[in-house]
């Protein structure tokens, strides 16, 4: 069985109040999402390997560390994935970026998948699939079995918010996949919408409806 993580450290709480805050703005949600993208980052990877390496500093040698190069690969789910994308990609600037294309039909809740793009090196690469919101786990469940079609291996799933019921899908179609959230919410309503979420996670982030 896959694992849960929900960070608590409190400026991602902070920051995800407003987040779900329906007084927030279009530009104020999409910087606090990249945000707390950016913080999400920082706690998941935590278990990337290190070399030691020497370096001159003006002083002397120093016997220092760097990242011992593992392939990272983003996989936002579109569109609201792409929200968090930036803000990862500041702390590692090096991962490559690939994309799943999916939405969910609005009646029958399914993922309907139209675009899939992935980096070389599927095989070897360490993916990390991003998406605000995991409601049903219908799309993130979708999306995972895209990149294990292809190869993948390793792969993490990182969200803002889930519901219940989205884990349990994930934990049971993919328990070799790791779940990392900020928050767990209560549950889904009829139309699928977690409560008490955030909304339309890609309708806050690009300004639609
Ligand atoms: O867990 P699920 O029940 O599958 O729902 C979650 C999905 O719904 C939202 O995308 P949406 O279909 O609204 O597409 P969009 O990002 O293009 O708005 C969200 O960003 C997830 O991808
Ligand atoms: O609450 C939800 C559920 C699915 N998609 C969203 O954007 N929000
Ligand atoms: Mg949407």
């Amino acid at each position: 069985m896959s694992k849960v993580f929900v960070f608590d450290h409190p400026l991602i709480q902070h920051k995800l109040t407003h987040i779900r805050d329906k007084s927030t703005g279009t530009k104020e949600f999409r910087e606090l999402v990249d945000e707390v993208a950016a913080l999400m980052a920082f706690e998941i990877t935590r278990d990337l390997q290190l070399q030691e390496v020497t370096v001159e500093t003006p002083v002397g040698p120093a016997k220092a560390k760097t990242l011992a190069g593992k392939k990272l690969g983003l996989v936002p789910i579109l569109r609201a994935g792409l929200g968090m994308v930036d803000g990862i990609l500041k702390l590692i600037p090096a991962a490559k970026v690939g994309h799943v294309g999916l939405y969910r039909d609005p009646e029958t809740l399914q993922p309907v998948e139209y675009y899939v793009k992935l980096p070389t090196d599927v095989e070897e690469r360490e993916f990390i699939v991003i998406d605000p919101m995991l409601a049903t786990g219908g799309s993130a469940a979708e999306a995972i079995n895209s990149l294990k079609k292809r190869g993948a291996k390793n792969i993490k799933l990182m969200c803002l918010i889930a519901a219940p019921e989205g884990v349990e899908v994930v934990q049971k179609e993919h328990p070799d996949v790791d779940i990392y959230l900020a928050a767990m919410d209560e549950k889904l309503n009829e139309k699928g919408y977690i409560v008490p979420g955030l909304g339309d996670a890609g309708d806050r982030l690009f300004g639609t409806k």
